[in-house]
C-alpha cells in the first residue's frame, strides 16, 4: 500500500497533522487556497481535512481522482456537496461532539451580552462616556429559552439555561417527549415557541427543512422584546427581516455569530442598534479545537490504513476491531452481488441478504452495501459502497437483512435471493481457508467457483458431450479455460456451468456457444 497523503485546507490545531504524522500519513498544510488553487492540487490526495472555509464541491471533487475521505472537523456539514461525494464514493465524516460544549456556551455568552448590552457598555465605557443609565439590562431568571433543534448543543444549552433560572421550551420534530423530560424542556411546536419565548436560540443544521426557519412570517409572530441568538448557520433566519424588526423595536435584541455569507466582512446588519455579531467563533476555543483536530485526523487515518469508518455521513460505520474480519466478506459481497446483478435479466424489485454462522455475528450494513455496489455495477459506472444503498432507494429496490443464528453446511454463508419480474433466484457464497470468497450455490445448485476475472455463464441440458462442446468452441477461439465448474439441479435435467476463462469471450463466440445444443441461455461475465 502507498503512504495515503492528506491535505488540511482550513486552519486547524497542530494535533491534526501531528496525529496524521505519527500514523505514517504524508500531511500538507495549506490554507486560504481559492478554488481554483484547490481544483491544481487536490488530484495528489487520499484525504481532505477541512473546518467551514473550505466548500468541496463537484468541480473540486472532479479534480480529486484520488480522494477517499473528507473529515470536518467540527459538526456542520453544510459546506460539503455530500451528494456529490457520494456519487464519487468519497466517504465524508464530521467530529459530531468535540465542539458542542464550546458552541452552546457561546450561545449562552451571546445571551448574556444581548441581556446586558455588554458589547455597546463596552464600547462606550472604553470611549469614556460613562453612560450608567443608558444600558438598563433584563434578567434572565424566571425568562423563557425557547430552543429550535434541541440535539446536541441545544441539549447543552437546555442544561446551562435552567441553571440560570429559565424555563425551556424546546421545537425540535424529532424530539421525543421522554427525551424532551431528561432535558429540562417542554416540548412545544413553532407556533408556541415564537408567541411565548423571550430568548429565542437556534441549534438545527442547515438543510432544505430548516433553510429559512426564522423567515420574515416566522419573525414578526414572535413576542414583542423578543431576543434572538444564533450559533447555528446563517441561512436559518432572514437577515432583511430581522434587520426590520429590531429598527422598528419589535425585536429587542439579536446575537448573530453566523451569517447568510460567510465571511461576513460587509452585511446590512452591521450598525443596527440592539445588534451582536461575532465572526463564526461558536466553535473557537482551545479545547473545542484540540478535541476536533485529534478526532478528524484519527477517523481519517483509520479509515485510510485500515479501512474502520467512524461517523460517517454517508456510509455505514465500520470499528477498527471489525474492519479486518469484514473485508474478505466485503469481497465476498461484492462479487456475489455481482453476480446476480449480471445474471439479472430485468429490474431488480427485491434482494434479501442472508447472513449465516459467523457472518451473522457482525455488523451486517457495511455488507449489504457491498452487495448493493456489486448488484447495481452493470447497471451503473458510478456506483460504489457509499451510494449504492442511496442508487438502490432510487430504484425502489427493497433490500432486507435476514440473520440466521443456526449453524448451517459452511462456518459462514452469504446467501442473496433476487426478486426480478422473471422470478426470484438465488446465490450463495462463503469464505474458504485463507479468506478466500468462494461461490458454493447458484439458483439452488450446488457449485463450488471462484469468482475471477472474465467468466461464462451457461445454463444447458444435461446431455452428454456437452461439456467437450463448450470446450471445443473455445479452444478454436483461441481463448484458454481456467476452470470448468458444474453443477446439476438434484434429480432434474438441469445444469449450469461456470467456466473461467482467460480472455473475454466475443460476440461471435458467444453467438456461437448459444447454438450448441442443448444451450438455454448462455452469459459473458466480469468480476
Ligand atoms: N457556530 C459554530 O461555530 C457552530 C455551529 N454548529 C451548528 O450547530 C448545528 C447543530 O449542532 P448539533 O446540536 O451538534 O446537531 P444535532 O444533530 O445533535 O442536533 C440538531 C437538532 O436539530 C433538529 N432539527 C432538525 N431539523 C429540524 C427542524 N426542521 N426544526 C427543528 N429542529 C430540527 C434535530 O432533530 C436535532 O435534534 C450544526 O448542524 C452546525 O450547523 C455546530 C458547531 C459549531
Ligand atoms: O462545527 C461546526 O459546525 C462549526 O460551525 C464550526 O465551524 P469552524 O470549524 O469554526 O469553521
Amino acid at each position: 500500500m502507498t503512504t495515503p497523503k492528506v491535505l488540511i485546507s482550513d486552519k486547524m490545531s497542530p494535533k491534526a497533522a501531528e496525529i496524521f504524522r505519527e500514523r505514517g500519513i504524508q500531511v500538507d498544510e495549506k490554507t486560504g487556497l481559492g478554488k481554483d488553487e484547490l481544483i491544481a492540487i487536490i488530484g495528489e490526495y487520499d484525504g481532505l481535512a477541512i473546518r467551514s472555509s473550505t466548500r468541496p464541491d463537484a468541480d473540486i471533487m472532479d479534480a480529486a481522482t484520488n480522494l477517499k475521505v473528507i473529515g470536518r472537523a467540527g459538526i456542520g456539514t453544510d459546506n460539503i456537496d455530500k451528494d456529490a461525494a457520494s456519487a464519487r464514493g468519497i466517504v465524508v465524516m464530521n467530529t459530531p461532539f468535540g465542539n458542542s460544549i464550546t458552541t452552546a456556551e457561546h450561545a449562552i455568552a451571546m445571551m448574556f451580552a444581548l441581556a446586558r448590552q455588554l458589547p455597546e457598555a463596552d464600547a462606550s465605557t472604553q470611549a469614556g462616556k460613562w453612560e450608567k443609565s443608558k444600558f438598563m439590562g433584563v434578567e434572565l431568571t424566571g425568562k423563557t429559552l425557547g430552543l429550535i433543534g434541541a440535539g446536541n448543543i441545544g441539549s447543552i444549552v437546555a442544561d446551562r439555561a435552567r441553571g440560570l433560572k429559565m424555563k425551556v421550551v424546546a421545537f425540535d420534530p424529532f424530539l421525543t417527549e421522554d427525551r424532551a423530560v431528561e432535558i429540562g424542556a417542554e416540548k412545544v411546536d413553532l407556533d408556541g415557541l415564537l408567541s411565548r419565548a423571550d430568548f429565542i436560540t437556534l441549534h438545527t443544521p442547515l438543510t432544505d427543512q430548516t433553510r429559512g426557519i426564522l423567515g420574515r412570517e416566522n419573525l414578526e409572530r414572535t413576542k414583542k422584546g423578543v431576543r434572538i441568538i444564533n450559533c447555528a448557520r446563517g441561512g436559518l433566519i432572514d437577515e432583511a427581516a430581522l434587520k426590520d424588526l429590531l429598527e422598528s423595536g419589535h425585536i429587542a435584541g439579536a446575537a448573530l455569530d453566523v451569517f447568510g455569507e460567510e465571511p461576513a466582512k460587509e452585511n446590512s446588519l452591521f450598525g443596527t442598534p440592539g445588534f451582536v455579531a461575532t465572526p463564526h467563533l461558536g466553535a473557537s476555543t482551545t479545547e473545542a479545537q484540540v478535541n476536533v483536530a485529534i478526532q478528524v485526523a484519527e477517523q481519517m487515518a483509520d479509515y485510510l490504513l485500515t479501512g474502520a469508518v467512524t461517523n460517517a455521513l454517508n456510509t455505514p460505520s465500520v470499528s477498527a476491531e471489525e474492519a479486518p474480519r469484514l473485508k474478505p466478506y466485503m469481497t465476498l459481497a461484492t462479487k456475489l452481488g455481482l453476480l446476480a446483478g449480471q445474471l439479472a435479466h430485468r429490474g431488480i424489485k427485491r434482494v434479501s441478504i442472508e447472513a449465516e454462522g459467523a457472518l451473522a455475528e457482525l455488523n451486517m450494513k457495511p455488507v449489504t452495501a457491498a452487495v448493493l455496489a456489486g448488484m447495481l455495477r452493470p447497471i451503473s459506472d458510478t456506483v460504489n459502497m457509499v451510494n449504492a444503498p442511496f442508487m438502490a432507494r432510487e430504484r425502489d429496490i427493497d433490500v432486507a437483512e435476514v440473520r440466521h443464528d443456526k449453524e448451517g453446511d459452511y462456518a459462514s454463508l452469504l446467501r442473496l435471493t433476487v426478486e426480478t419480474s422473471d422470478g426470484v433466484r438465488s446465490v450463495a457464497g462463503t469464505l474458504f481457508g485463507d479468506n478466500a470468497p468462494r461461490l458454493v450455490e447458484l439458483f439452488g445448485i450446488r457449485m463450488e467457483a471462484e469468482l475471477d476475472g472474465p467468466m461464462l455463464y451457461i445454463e444447458n441440458e444435461d446431455k452428454p458431450g456437452f461439456i467437450g462442446a463448450v470446450g471445443s468452441t473455445l479452444g478454436q477461439a483461441g481463448i484458454n479455460i481456467g476452470t470448468f465448474n458444474l453443477g446439476r439441479r438434484a434429480g432434474g435435467s438441469d445444469a449450469v456451468m461456470l467456466v473461467a476463462v482467460d480472455d473475454e469471450v466475443n460476440a461471435d463466440v458467444m453467438a456461437t456457444i448459444k447454438t450448441l445444443d442443448g444451450v438455454k441461455n448462455v452469459k459473458a461475465l466480469t468480476f
